[in-house]
């Protein structure tokens, strides 16, 4: 891996962790934990790729300037270090999501991701496709992929029918980030995709079954603190051990689990990710709140019996 070589336009593979936004204990953002976050993940986690200010960095709750000044310190302390940054740029209005893809392009990150726009929906996938073109064409030569979330943005349209055809509106076009239950739609994602396509898998507790259906890689909130226990997963995938893959997704299934019937959700699952790695990423923003810190110790004991240190 050349640090020289632009990543752009190399094929997104492997992990992605979808980062937490660090905030003082004010509410305000905290750059300066950015660089250890990065070095965290890569020393400790072996994730060389993050998604930054998506639904886990509580990209929809930052104004358009914070969500400029996390992307410039994400990109400024990934270099050399990260392979790819992707930054999230959806928004309700389609002019912050140019200026915010405008924006990610001359900071130099490797790709944009554009979410459907939710409180006016689009009515269909032909609509949708416009406002993303509309987005891509701020940014034109930046990787552009397409963040399929329907169970939080409430736009049910297939993810399939949003890759119609889409290089001819969207020539940056560079795959889809699939958050989403609906097996079928992802295997029809996969067999549509074009050679330069990365299809990247989102429900971190099934990721297995999507890399039966040939997903190219992962983006998720778990990678920032499972992410080593995953990359063994795909190599054991990848080495058809299905027992040993089996093992470590049924783990994270389990802590899953047991942290959604302490009621999970990107307010504690941050929580998680400070008790875990030592950083200090601060509370969620409202309406997101914190956890009573009982609930997060066992979470996070749950977590150290299942993935005891070496
Ligand atoms: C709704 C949500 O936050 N989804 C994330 C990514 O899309 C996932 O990474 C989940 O956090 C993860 O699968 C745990 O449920
Ligand atoms: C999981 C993910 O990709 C996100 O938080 O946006």
């Amino acid at each position: 891996m050349s640090v020289m070589a632009p990543a752009a336009d190399t094929k997104l593979t492997g992990l992605v962790a979808a980062t937490f936004t660090p905030f003082t204990t004010q509410g305000e953002l905290n750059l300066s934990e950015i660089g250890r976050y990065i070095d965290y993940l890569k020393e400790k986690q072996g994730v060389n790729n993050i998604f930054v200010n998506g639904t886990t960095g509580e990209g929809m709750s930052l104004s358009v300037a914070e969500r400029k000044m996390l992307a410039e310190e994400w990109c400024k302390k990934a270099k050399g270090k990260m392979d790819q940054v992707i930054v999230h740029v959806g928004c309700m209005s389609l002019k912050d999501s140019q200026e915010l893809a405008h924006h990610a392009a001359q900071i130099g990150a490797e790709g944009i991701a554009v979410i459907a726009p939710s409180f006016f929906k689009p009515s269909s996938a032909d609509v949708l496709k416009k406002f993303l073109q509309e987005v891509s064409s701020s940014a034109p030569t930046l990787p552009f992929y397409y963040y399929h979330i329907p169970a939080v943005t409430g736009v049910n349209v297939l993810a399939r029918d949003v890759l119609e055809d889409i290089e001819t509106l969207i020539p940056s076009f560079r795959g889809v980030k699939f958050s989403a239950c609906d097996l079928m739609d992802f295997g029809q994602c996969i067999s549509y995709s074009a050679p330069h396509w990365s299809v990247l898998y989102g429900v971190d507790e099934q990721l297995l079954a999507s890399l039966a259906f040939g997903a190219n890689g992962a983006v998720g909130s778990t990678y920032n603190y499972v992410g080593s226990h995953v990359n063994k997963l795909i190599t054991a995938f990848e080495k058809g051990d299905l027992v040993q893959a089996r093992n470590i997704q049924f783990k994270i299934q389990e802590l899953i689990s047991f942290a959604k019937k302490l009621g999970f959700d990107v307010g504690v699952n941050k929580q998680l990710m400070s008790e875990v790695s030592g950083l200090r990423l601060g509370p969620p923003r409202l309406p997101l709140m914190l956890c009573p810190p009982a609930n997060a110790v066992s979470i996070a004991q749950k977590y150290h019996s299942l993935f005891p240190e070496p």
